[in-house]
């Protein structure tokens, strides 16, 4: 059978550790590709060169083509600029709308059948716009946020317990954003609820109410610490684990940034709900039962992803509006052209 083919859009810090991870797990060939030429190619030799240490068969290939591109199963897509101390995801909108359209377009014209991931930020806004772009099925186009937020979320809760991480269960439902909604209720260590575990005494209320925050604030905190861009190695994780669930038809049961139908009162906007991922791509959403408080803090955390997206429209329709032609310059030029001619038919007469 012949390998799957995986195209990262985006060779960045993501992009390049997506890849070492591709090549680890054997998911197939991986084709980097960035608007820096070198840069892809550079990676792309860079990692092959540790297969035979590693011990992986996979081919590596960087371009800055789109045509490389051609026939990928996988797409994923971290192309475009991330933030810096100070800033906040939603102020990388405006330059990143631009990158998802052009991204949307290449896969669009190479690899309509792919199954895509976008990590870019403001998250999901942008995978709301790669999907416009790009026309696949929303079931095809998935963001990449929750399976991250929620591995912060079971990283800070199994560290104040002292157990491990494989026994802690946790997710996060909502926007990528400070107003991302840790998921108390239905989070566990081997099963038992956090509320209970408060009960037996492994946790507090003010320790668990502070670890919500860090969760929220997880990429800022990052952010502040790295100064010169934001973290990769537990984003390219995150996406690894999506990917390999499509290519393996595990069925996983992810947090991702899903198109929503309807789902949890929510219509026509990416949000990162509980889903499984299959082969068919997104298979399922899990649709929970929330609480006042738990809807209430749903509710905000839509609101401001929705405004986010309403933001992409009008960029989207300006860039899509037909042209006008500049007046000033051309009535400027046929003054000068009328003055030239009469000076000439002066002169003439003289
Ligand atoms: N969804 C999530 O949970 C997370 C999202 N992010 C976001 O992921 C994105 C990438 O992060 P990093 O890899 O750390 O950034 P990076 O700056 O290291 O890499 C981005 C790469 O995109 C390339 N690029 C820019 N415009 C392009 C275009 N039009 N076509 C192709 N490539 C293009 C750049 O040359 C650069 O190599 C950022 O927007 C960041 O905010 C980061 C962490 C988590
Ligand atoms: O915070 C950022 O800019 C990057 C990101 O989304 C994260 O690490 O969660």
């Amino acid at each position: 059978m012949a390998r799957n083919k995986i195209a990262l859009v985006g060779a960045g810090n993501i992009g390049g550790t997506l890849a070492l991870l591709a090549g680890l797990k054997e998911l197939g060939d991986v084709v980097l590709f960035d608007i820096i030429d070198g840069v892809p190619q550079g990676k792309a030799l860079d990692l092959v060169e540790s297969s035979p240490v590693e011990g992986f068969d996979a081919k590596f290939v960087g371009s800055s083509k789109y045509s490389a591109l051609k026939g990928a199963d996988v797409v994923i897509v971290t192309a475009g600029v991330a933030r810096k101390p100070g800033m906040s995801r939603d102020d990388l909108l405006g330059i990143n709308t631009k990158v998802m359209t052009a991204v949307g377009e290449g896969i669009r014209k190479n690899c309509p059948k792919a199954f895509v991931i976008c990590i870019t930020n403001p998250l999901d806004a942008m995978v709301w716009v790669l999907q416009q772009a790009s026309g696949l099925p929303a079931s095809h186009v998935v963001g990449m946020a929750g399976v991250l937020d929620s591995a912060r979320f079971r990283y800070f809760l199994a560290e104040e317990m002292s157990v491990s991480v494989e026994d802690v269960s946790a997710f996060v439902l909502g926007g990528h954003g400070d107003t991302m909604v840790p998921m108390v209720r239905y989070s566990t260590v081997a099963g038992i609820p956090l509320p209970d575990l408060i009960k037996l005494g492994w946790l507090t209320k003010e320790r668990l109410d502070k670890i919500v925050q860090r969760t929220r604030d997880g990429g800022a905190e990052i952010v502040g610490l790295l100064k010169t861009g934001s973290a990769f190695y537990a984003p390219a994780s995150s996406a690894i684990s999506m990917a390999e669930s499509y290519l393996k038809d595990k069925k996983r049961v992810l947090p991702c940034a899903a198109h929503l139908t309807g789902q949890y009162g929510i219509k026509g906007l990416y949000v990162g709900v509980p889903c499984v991922i299959g082969a068919k791509g997104v298979e399922r959403i899990v649709e929970l039962t929330l609480n006042k408080s738990e809807q209430a803090m749903l509710k905000k955390s839509v609101g401001a992803v929705s405004g986010l997206v309403d933001v992409c429209k009008g960029m989207m329709k300006q860039a899509a509006a037909p042209k006008k032609a500049p007046r000033k310059a051309p009535a400027k030029a046929a003054k000068k052209a009328r003055v030239a001619r009469k000076a000439t038919a002066k002169k003439a007469k003289a």
